[in-house]
């Protein structure tokens, strides 16, 4: 059972489809109604068998936690506990620093950061306690490299990946997995909505690396949820956050130690 926020167009609806055809049962989460019964209908064509089915869920990833943790708790009841999230909802906006809203960080920090925090937040408990989940984030090329006119976007996208390394460490124990996706320009409804105001310097930025169709980096994500593969960086990194995954486990042995220490006593 997986849940795709943002499921509804581009590459999340892609990631739906992908998934749709290995068989599982799909949430959609995104506001526009139209739109998710629009990409219901367009990945219930890729059934394999009789039994699955395509829920949609209309909501704001962004705005009030609650509301958040209810329609996923209501879609939980539905289908059954969620084994896979995929935070994809988001938006790009571009511009100079100096030229863009301040309303722009606010609504780009909300809508890419906290609208992933907010589902992820809404499922962890349950897939700790089940021993079973994944959680994908999906930043951004410029969730590694702060680009011209990406100030408020870039952002918000390292913030994904802050949010990803730290709740890894957290979970892994409990057999909870996170992964982030850094896809390129994908050819989606958002991407030609951002290239409306996109400055010339971020345009000739963005055209030194061709367009990727979101068939193909939503192959790729959801690949890379299930073997993880792995960079320089990532390795020497590796050397430090095994000792740190260690003294997590301790502190998780400790911690029932003294439960069971509690209870006797
Ligand atoms: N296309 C690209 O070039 C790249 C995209 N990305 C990232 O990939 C993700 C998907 O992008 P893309 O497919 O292009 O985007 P699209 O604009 O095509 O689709 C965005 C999806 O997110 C939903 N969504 C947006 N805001 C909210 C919200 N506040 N609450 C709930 N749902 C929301 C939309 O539905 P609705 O509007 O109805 O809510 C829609 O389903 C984004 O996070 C984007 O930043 C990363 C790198 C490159
Ligand atoms: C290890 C990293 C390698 C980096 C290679 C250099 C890439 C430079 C071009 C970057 C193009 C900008 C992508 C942003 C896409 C995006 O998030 C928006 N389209 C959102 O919709």
């Amino acid at each position: 059972r997986y849940a795709v926020t943002g499921g509804s167009s581009g590459i999340g609806k892609c990631i739906a489809i992908e998934c749709y055809k290995q068989g599982a049962f799909i949430t959609l989460v995104a506001r526009n109604e139209d739109k998710l019964l629009q990409a219901k209908k367009e990945i219930e064509k890729h059934s394999i068998n009789d039994k699955q089915v395509v829920l949609c869920i209309s909501v704001d990833v962004s705005q009030d936690y609650s509301q958040v943790e209810n329609v996923i708790k209501q879609a939980q009841e539905k289908l059954g506990p969620v084994d896979m999230l995929v935070n994809c909802a988001g938006m790009a906006l571009s511009g100079k620093f100096e030229d863009l809203e301040v309303s722009t960080f606010e609504r780009l920090m909300s809508v890419n950061y906290l609208g992933s925090v907010y589902p992820s937040r809404a499922v962890i408990t349950t897939m700790k306690e089940r021993r079973v989940g994944r959680i994908v984030f999906v930043s951004s090329q410029a969730g590694q490299l702060g680009l011209f006119g990406f100030t408020a976007y870039s952002s918000s996208k390292f913030a994904i990946r802050g949010l990803a390394e730290a709740l890894q460490m957290e979970v892994k124990p409990y057999n909870v997995y996170v992964t982030v996706a850094y896809p390129p320009d994908t050819d989606t409804p958002g991407f030609a909505e951002e290239n409306k105001t996109k400055p010339l310097e971020t345009r000739l930025i963005s055209e030194t690396i061709s367009v990727c169709k979101p068939e193909q980096v939503a192959k790729q994500i959801v690949k890379d949820a299930i073997v993880v593969t792995m960079g320089l960086f990532r390795t020497i990194a590796l050397f430090y956050l095994g000792s740190f995954d260690s003294i997590v486990r301790r502190c998780m042995m400790q911690r029932a130690k003294s439960e069971v220490a509690d209870k006797t006593a």
